[in-house]
């Protein structure tokens, strides 16, 4: 299974999450907005079109930066997730999916409860914002 993620990321440095809803796999937990790549979809399409969804902003596809990935076994699936740096999009991001959004510093997410996949991205964003 082939999902995209983003790491909105705001002139503070800080990083947008968003918590899954009830009903849906590792409900309750914090993530990178994102979501499966549809056949015949490419990667940064699929972005887009997830970001425009499930926050309402509008993306360049050439505004989404590859940062790192994960893979791992996910339930009887196998995940690669690709994670993305994004620091421009149009428009106030809002949870049309989510229980909630929250923007943290990246140190600050190893606070939060997340997927398994996402916890080496924690000190890849650590890294990257680092550096500006
Ligand atoms: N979006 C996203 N999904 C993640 C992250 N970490 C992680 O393990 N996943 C997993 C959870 C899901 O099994 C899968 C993404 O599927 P999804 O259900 O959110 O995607 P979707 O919106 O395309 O799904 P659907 O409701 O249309 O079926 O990837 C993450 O940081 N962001």
């Amino acid at each position: 299974m082939l999902v995209v993620a983003a790491a909105l990321v705001d002139r503070a440095g800080r990083v947008l999450v968003q918590r899954r809803p009830p009903g849906k796999a590792l409900a309750g937990l914090w993530e990178f907005p994102g979501g499966k790549v549809e056949p015949g979809e490419t990667p940064e399409a699929a972005l887009v079109r997830e970001l425009e969804e499930e926050l309402g902003v509008v993306v360049a596809p050439t505004a989404l930066t590859p940062l790192t990935f994960a893979s791992e076994p996910l339930a009887d699936r196998h995940l690669l997730l690709l994670l993305y740096l994004c620091r421009v999009w149009a428009g106030e991001p809002q949870a049309l999916d989510a229980t909630a959004l929250a923007w943290h510093a990246p140190a600050a997410l190893r606070g939060l409860e997340m997927p398994p996949a996402d916890l080496p991205f924690i000190p890849a964003l650590e890294t990257a914002l680092a550096r500006g």
